[in-house]
């Protein structure tokens, strides 16, 4: 796997901070693109796209150990709980340059901010980091009702602040606590039937799906950038169910 920045040791990965990513830096407006789309000869894939995605969702979801694990290929196991790490003003507790092959994601973690009477609201990062979202990971945990609860609210969030097209998937995490699941899958496949958003169980902890996810949202943006106006469009869900058949991803949580 090839990285953008050198790696920190775990240790100080959430203590310190992280490389800045700027909100307009590293990745070619939708615009820019769709105008490239329109102007033959067929446009080539810009190497330098970068495929800026957020995960938000309750706090404890596994937002932070779902990153880690596609970044690194591993489980930490612990809290990364931003009630103890450092969070910027804007309610970003992670900012992380990945790049894998001719893929590269600008990740943020958005950390839950709390109100002066101790109450969560749904909102993690700021408005602008919603506004500039390519992508956005939403995660409930399939042991936890609430955090799956919350993600009608989350949605609502999401619809309200972030661009009309952004890309959103839905992740059930933690799928291989099968023994405490709260949530079942096909209560996970109906919400995400209801938002018409790609949905999928992941697990930080064996890797489930987790390559899947992150690969899946940039190839749904890498189609839409470079994508000739007489071409099919790039469908997500097949490209997601056909990855799962390849990988028999589910079996093994
Ligand atoms: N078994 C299991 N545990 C997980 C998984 N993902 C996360 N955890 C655990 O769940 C807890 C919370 O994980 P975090 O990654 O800190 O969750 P978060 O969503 O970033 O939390 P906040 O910072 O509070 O928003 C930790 O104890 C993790 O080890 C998973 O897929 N399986």
């Amino acid at each position: 796997m090839e990285r953008m920045e050198s790696m920190e040791p775990i240790s100080a990965y959430y203590t310190t901070a992280y490389p800045e990513i700027q909100p307009d830096s590293g990745y070619v407006s939708r615009e820019t693109t769709d105008n490239q789309a329109k102007t033959p000869p067929a446009p080539s894939y810009d190497e330098e796209l970068v495929h800026k995605t957020i995960l938000v969702g309750d706090s404890g979801v596994g937002k932070t150990s779902l990153l880690v694990q596609f970044d690194q290929g591993k489980f930490i196991p612990g809290s990364f709980s931003a009630t103890n790490k450092v969070v910027t003003v804007d309610g970003v507790k992670v900012k992380l340059q990945v790049s894998k092959g001719n893929l590269k994601w600008a990740l943020t973690v958005g950390a839950m901010i709390w109100d002066t009477a101790g109450q969560e609201r749904f909102r993690s990062v700021t408005h602008a980091y919603y506004r500039d979202a390519h992508a956005l990971l939403l995660l409930y945990d399939i042991t936890s009702k609430s955090s799956f609860d919350n993600i009608t609210a989350w949605l609502t969030e999401i619809h309200e602040y972030a661009q009309s097209d952004v890309v959103i998937m839905l992740l059930g995490n933690k799928g291989d606590m099968s023994s405490e699941r709260a949530i079942r899958r096909d209560e996970g496949e109906r919400l995400a039937r209801e938002y018409t958003v790609p949905f999928m169980e992941t697990s930080a902890k064996t890797g489930v799906n987790v390559e899947l996810a992150f690969t899946a949202v940039a190839k749904e943006l890498k189609h839409r950038a470079v994508q000739h106006p007489n071409e099919p469009k790039f469908q997500i869900h097949e490209y997601i169910e056909s990855q799962k058949e390849k990988s028999g991803c589910c079996s093994y949580f």
